[in-house]
């Protein structure tokens, strides 16, 4: 049997909490492979409406095309079993 998909846990080790959004958490994390650290905005998706859930996807698709100094890069984007991850530049 296919396992769950651990690619977030697999990738990056996960800090301390540096804020909250209405549907997330924000941690810092590193990055194993390079060390380098990011913020990573944890949204439960279980609770989630599809509508928010279709938000979160807009949210990220957006994320991904800005690109401006006073605004925060979009690194990655995981979905796993219950939770998604958007992981922002610190
Ligand atoms: N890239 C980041 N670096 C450092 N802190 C961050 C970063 N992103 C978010 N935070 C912290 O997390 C808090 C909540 O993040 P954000 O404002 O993105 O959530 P939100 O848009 O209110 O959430 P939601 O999408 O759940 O409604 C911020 O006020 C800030 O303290």
């Amino acid at each position: 049997m296919a396992q769950p998909s651990t690619r977030f846990s697999d990738n990056y080790e996960v800090k301390e909490e540096l804020g909250k959004g209405a549907f997330s958490v924000v941690r810092r994390c590193v990055q194993k492979a390079t060390g380098l650290e990011f913020a990573a905005k944890i949204i439960n998706t279980k609770k989630l409406s599809a509508r928010d859930f279709q938000k979160l996807e807009r949210e990220a698709r957006i994320c991904r095309k800005l690109q401006h100094p006073n605004i925060v890069r979009l690194h990655d984007s995981i979905q796993e079993e219950s939770y998604h991850y958007l992981v922002f530049d610190l």
